[in-house]
């Protein structure tokens, strides 16, 4: 085993073994004129969290809550103006070089609209095998050929000779969600960030995506952040839920407790809000 921990399999830690810890996280944005000053927009506001192997941590909140804000940073897509993240315990310095690709082929992120995420000139076999080329997973074409069909049946795209030499507007949102996961396990990553993975897709396929993205926890013990604002399904696929109100966390606590028995007066609005906050589901 390498002695680097975070470059071995996912598979070969512990679960619940913490991952990535993000302390005390602020980000500013620049914000409106008033005058000649420019205000400061906290987005988020003193954020901690622990993400674990095997475990899946949700971030809920309304819309502008800080939540993919918050998402962006831990996969350092963005420096945040305070705080500090950790991988496996070590303080995360690099975000560029050797040192960041490292960070990325552990830390994967998934955006909510997996059709601007792919760019449309190029099929999916080479979405696929630039990617496990990216992260030095694939040593020839052979073996990213073999590398990249075992990737859709991972996310159960099959026969997965027929996706690979399609383009992505040949395939529906929810294929193409798939492939945005295919990507990201092509990293072979440790922890992924799933912002809003199916906010856009249609309500008839969100609960297979889900249940994929819950088979993918469980067979390559991924520690995931499951960034939505869809209370039902924190409560359904998530172990630990944090409710986000104005870049803060308001509440936090294992899923069933804060959602079936809210404290925060903010959390006890977004139920109230929400279509059916109850739907139960048990986890295997
Ligand atoms: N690059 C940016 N520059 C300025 N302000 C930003 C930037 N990115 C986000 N913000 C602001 O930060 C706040 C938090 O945004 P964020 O996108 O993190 O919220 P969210 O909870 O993910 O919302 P949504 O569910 O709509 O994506 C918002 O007020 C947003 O306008």
């Amino acid at each position: 085993m390498s002695d680097n921990p975070a470059a071995i399999a996912a598979a070969e830690i512990p679960p619940g073994t913490v991952v990535l810890e993000a302390r005390d996280i602020v980000k500013d944005f620049r914000g409106k004129r008033e005058g000649l000053r420019r205000k400061r927009m906290r987005a988020v506001d003193h954020v901690s969290l622990q993400l674990r192997t095997g475990r899946v941590t949700a971030l809920v909140g309304q819309s502008g809550s800080g939540k993919s804000t918050m998402g962006r940073i831990l996969a350092q897509l963005i420096v945040p103006t305070g705080g500090e993240l950790l991988l496996h315990g070590e303080p995360i310095a690099a975000t560029r070089g050797r040192k960041y690709i490292n960070y990325t082929s552990t830390v994967q992120m998934t955006l909510q609209d997996p059709f601007a995420s792919l760019n449309p000139v190029h099929r999916i076999s080479y979405v696929l095998k630039r990617a496990l080329r990216i992260h030095g997973h694939a040593t020839n074409e052979d073996d990213a050929q073999e590398q990249a069909l075992e990737l859709l049946r991972k996310v159960e795209l099959t026969p997965a000779e027929r996706y690979l030499h399609r383009f992505p507007h040949e395939l529906s949102g929810g294929e193409r969600q798939r492939i945005s996961f295919a990507r990201a396990l092509a990293a072979q990553p440790q922890v992924l960030l799933a912002d809003e993975p199916v906010s856009m897709l249609d309500v008839t396929i969100r609960k297979e995506m889900l249940d994929l993205l819950d088979n993918l926890r469980r067979t390559e013990n991924l520690a995931i952040l499951y960034i939505t604002h869809d209370l039902g399904s924190a409560r359904a696929y998530s172990d630990e839920t944090l409710v986000m109100y104005h870049g803060q966390v308001v509440e936090r606590g294992p899923s069933a407790e804060v959602i079936d028995n809210p404290q925060h007066e903010y959390t006890q609005r977004l139920l109230a809000a929400a279509p059916d906050p109850s739907r139960r589901r048990h986890r295997a």
